[in-house]
C-alpha cells in the first residue's frame, strides 16, 4: 500500500529527560521522522506553536504528504492536572478495597457519553492507568489516561467523524465533564477548508476555562491547523497541580528547532537555545 500521508503531533513532555532516542528534543524527533517520510511530496514540515510567554504549553507538529489531502477534521487534546476524584475512577483498586474494570472504567467516567454511538474497546492498567480506542463508521477515537496525582494526563483524539453532525463546543465540554483538568490544550486539524469543518473552524469557548492563546498554521496539502490552550481560573493559585508541574519547568525545556531546507521552518514559539542549537550547525537535514 503506497503512503499517502503522516501526521505525528504531541505537547510537552513532562519528564522530557526521561525520554529515550529519538524523543530526547523535537528536532531529534523531526531528524527521525525525515529519514521516513522526508521524501513525500511535501517533504517534512515541522512546527512548534504556542505563546513564547508560556513555554510549558507548545504543540509540537510533523507534517508530510503526497496529495492535497480529502475533506476531514481531526481534534486532539491533552489535559494535565486531573481533578483527583475523576481520576480516581482510573485506579483498578479503591480505599475500599473495590476492584473496577476497564467497562466500568468507560461508564463510571463518563467516557462512553462522549460519542455515544461509538464502539469501543478499553483496557485498564495494573495499578493504575486507562487506554481505549473505538470506532463508528468513519470516525476513530482513542484516549490513554495517567491518573497519578502529580503528573496526572489524559489524551483524546477523534477523526474521520461528520463535522457537520457534532459540534465541537459540546464535544470539548463531555471530555472536559470526564477528566476535570487543571490545563487543557485543543488542536484542531481542517483539511477541505473551514466551510466545510462547521463549529470546528470557529475559536473554541470554554466555559470555567481562560484560553491563554490561539494559534493558527496552513500545512502542506490545504490543511489549517487551530491551536488553543486554556486553564482553570481557580488554579492560578499555590496548591494546584500547576504547582507541582511548576518543579520540572527547567527539565521543560526542550530543544525544539525545526528544519526544513536547513531552515526554521514557521516557527512560531522560539527559545534562545533554539536559535543557539541552530548556529551551532547541530540542525541539518
Ligand atoms: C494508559 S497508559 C498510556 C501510556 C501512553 N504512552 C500514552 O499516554 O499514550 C499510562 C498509565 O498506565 C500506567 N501503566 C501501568 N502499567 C503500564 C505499562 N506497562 N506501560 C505503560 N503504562 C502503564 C501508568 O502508570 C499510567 O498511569
Amino acid at each position: 500500500m503506497p503512503l499517502a500521508a503522516v501526521k505525528y503531533s504531541r505537547g510537552m513532555f513532562i519528564f522530557p529527560s526521561a525520554q529515550p532516542a529519538p524523543h530526547r528534543s523535537f528536532s531529534e524527533e523531526v531528524a527521525a521522522l525525515n529519514r521516513y517520510f522526508g521524501g513525500l511530496k511535501s517533504g517534512g514540515n515541522a512546527y512548534v506553536i504556542g505563546d513564547p510567554a508560556r513555554p510549558g504549553q507548545k504543540w509540537h507538529i510533523y507534517y508530510a504528504t503526497e496529495y492535497p489531502e480529502q475533506p476531514m477534521v481531526n481534534l486532539e487534546m491533552c489535559m494535565t492536572g486531573l481533578d483527583k476524584k475523576k481520576a480516581s475512577v482510573f485506579f483498578k483498586t479503591s480505599a475500599d478495597g473495590h476492584t473496577t474494570c476497564a467497562k466500568e472504567m468507560t461508564q463510571l467516567s463518563g467516557i462512553s457519553e462522549i460519542i455515544p454511538e461509538m464502539e469501543i474497546c478499553d483496557f485498564d492498567f495494573e495499578p493504575c492507568g486507562y487506554s481505549m480506542n473505538a470506532i463508528h463508521d468513519s470516525a476513530f477515537s482513542t484516549i490513554h489516561v495517567t491518573p497519578e496525582d502529580g503528573f496526572s494526563y489524559a489524551s483524546y483524539e477523534v477523526m474521520g467523524f461528520d463535522a457537520t453532525a457534532l459540534a465541537y463546543g459540546d464535544l470539548v465540554k463531555r471530555v472536559l465533564r470526564c477528566f476535570g483538568p487543571s490545563e487543557f490544550s485543543v488542536a484542531v486539524t481542517i483539511f477541505g477548508g473551514r466551510g466545510q469543518a462547521a463549529t470546528w473552524g470557529k475559536k473554541l469557548d470554554a466555559d470555567v476555562y481562560d484560553c491563554n492563546n490561539m494559534v493558527e498554521q496552513e500545512l502542506p496539502g490545504g490543511g489549517l491547523l487551530i491551536y488553543q490552550s486554556f486553564s482553570a481560573a481557580e488554579y492560578a493559585v499555590v496548591g494546584s497541580p500547576k504547582s507541582v508541574l511548576h518543579c520540572f519547568e527547567r527539565e521543560n525545556m526542550e530543544n525544539a528547532a525545526p528544519v526544513k531546507d536547513g531552515k526554521l521552518a514557521n516557527l512560531l514559539c522560539w527559545e534562545e537555545e533554539d536559535a543557539m542549537e541552530e548556529k551551532d550547525g547541530v540542525l541539518v537535514e
